[in-house]
């Protein structure tokens, strides 16, 4: 009979060469999601094709963490959930399972399985690049209260991953390194020399800082300029997006990627339908709607199931414009219950820090469980408003020490470096100028490319026009167009 893989364990150096046959680990020319040309491709997806060899690996993740002590294991998704389900039952260590949906309707929870707060949880993950998978479900665990110390992965691909989970308290173990493969498919005779040195140069020119800050991100390979160069230009939204830990920023700059917009319309109008059917027909040009559910003369309960299939049709995120203001207790139950009950359909919600860091924490244990963001009132576009730059910058600060709820900022202009916050700006129009209540419009350009936001936000530019489409879509080219001059 064949000797199967069940019957002994594999070698570190068996192992490696096994995911290469697989091709769970390629050498070559491949376009990544950010649009980066990489000369190595891991796709160990394909694993689940050969039960005995995920055994395996699932074994090695194992060892990797040991002297450990947990009371749950839990795989990234999706390629994780296999090894942690082996990990799981050959050790007897319950498992958690994350969901990956970032926003859940009704009754599911983000995370499954029994638990208690408190209990630790080993994190298994399949390939750790700049870490921000395993954060943003070690996020999802903090948010039910399990801790993670510690995770698991096979393959460190050495980009500054693990420094940035020790930044975040997590020490991550690896089964190997990706210097320690390209040593082991050298001696394999599986690479050559000039290969390696092409994947030990890439990985070397392309490494995220631990705090994810811009000036430490260099991608210098692939457009041929320096580091330096690159860094002053700035990250793209799909370069910002795999920077995430929080899924919904992270959704939010793919979204913007993708779509190539970042246009968001303020949905300004007062009955139900008419916002249903304008949202219809301007979605497509729009990374997100930005409702204020509350002038609304005929709200139902299942407006949010309405608006929300419109945001799947089209692919953008629902912004409740709700600017909470009150002590944490009430803005919970204003955020959760009410006849609006904004925490189920809404991604994404607003709150003025004059109450205090309170504010943000009451939203937080409504809304993280269920997948959703905040953004922090940091500046106004109104004449005469009260947002000093002291406030302005308390604001930035509360963002910062509540990161894995907070996303970004209501502002007018670039707040802080760190390329994960998103900074949206109302009070756009293609011309400047004023309305008769105190609202002041810059233009796109002025908004993206001169001070420095990422999103315009436009309501009567878009619903008044005779067009609201063709306005729509002015918006979104006048938009991202300066958010491309930016860039280049
Ligand atoms: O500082 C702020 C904060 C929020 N808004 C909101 O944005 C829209 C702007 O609508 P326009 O018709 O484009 O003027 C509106 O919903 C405001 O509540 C803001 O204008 N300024």
């Amino acid at each position: 009979m064949a000797e199967t893989l069940h019957s002994r364990r594999l070698s570190l150096d068996e192992l490696i060469v096994k995911l290469y046959e697989i091709e769970g680990v390629k050498f070559g020319d491949f376009k990544l999601k950010s649009g980066i040309q990489s000369p190595v491709y891991f796709d160990l997806r394909v694993i689940i094709s050969y039960p005995e060899l995920m055994v395996q690996v699932s074994e090695f993740l194992w060892d990797a963490a040991s002297g450990q002590t947990f009371q749950s294991v839990c795989g990234v998704p999706y390629t994780a959930l296999p090894l942690a389900t082996i990990i799981s039952a050959k050790h007897d260590l319950p498992m958690l399972i994350r969901r990956k949906e970032a926003k859940d309707y009704g009754t599911k929870k983000m995370i499954e399985g029994h638990f208690q707060p408190g209990d630790a949880c080993l994190v298994v993950e399949d390939i750790v690049t700049s870490g921000g998978s395993v954060m943003e479900t070690v996020e999802a665990l903090s948010g039910v209260g399990v801790k993670v110390t510690q995770a698991v992965v096979l393959l460190d691909r050495e980009q500054g991953g693990a420094e940035r989970l020790k930044a975040m308290g997590i020490d991550l173990h690896s089964v190997c390194t990706l210097t320690k493969a390209l040593e082991i498919l050298q001696s394999a005779g599986k690479l050559d020399e000039d290969m390696v040195k092409r994947v030990t140069d890439f990985i070397a020119a392309n490494r995220f800082s631990p705090n994810g800050n811009t000036s430490a991100v260099s991608q210098s390979v692939g457009d041929g300029q320096s580091p330096e160069k690159r860094t002053k230009k700035g990250l793209s939204f799909g370069e910002r997006a795999q920077l995430c830990s929080n899924a919904v920023s992270r959704r939010l700059f793919e979204v913007m990627e993708t779509k190539g917009s970042n246009l968001v319309l303020s949905a300004d109008v007062t009955q139900s339908l008419q916002l249903l059917q304008l949202v219809d027909k301007i979605g497509p040009y729009v990374c997100a709607v930005k409702t204020h559910v509350d002038i609304l003369e005929d709200f139902t309960p299942d407006f949010g199931t309405r608006l929300t299939e419109l945001a799947t049709k089209h692919d953008f995120l629902i912004f409740e414009d709700r600017k909470f203001a009150d002590i944490g207790n009430t803005v919970s139950l204003q955020y959760e219950g009410g006849m609006y009950r904004i925490s189920d359909w809404a991604d994404i919600v607003n709150a003025h820090t004059v109450p205090g860091s309170g504010v943000v924490q009451g939203l937080k244990q409504v809304g993280q469980p269920k997948g959703g963001a905040c953004l922090l009132i940091a500046e106004m576009s109104s004449a005469g408003n009260l947002a000093n730059a002291d406030y302005t910058k308390a604001t930035v600060k509360m963002a910062e020490d509540h990161r894995d709820f907070v996303i970004g900022f209501i502002c007018q202009s670039r707040l802080t470096s760190d390329p994960t916050f998103l900074h949206m700006t109302p009070g756009v129009q293609l011309e400047e100028g004023r309305d008769g209540l105190g609202q002041r419009y810059l233009t796109p350009m002025e908004v993206i490319n001169n001070r420095g936001s990422d999103i315009i936000i436009v309501g009567r530019g878009i619903i008044k026009a005779d067009n609201p489409e063709v306005a729509a879509k002015q918006y979104q080219e006048a938009g991202y167009s300066a958010y491309l001059s930016r860039l280049s």
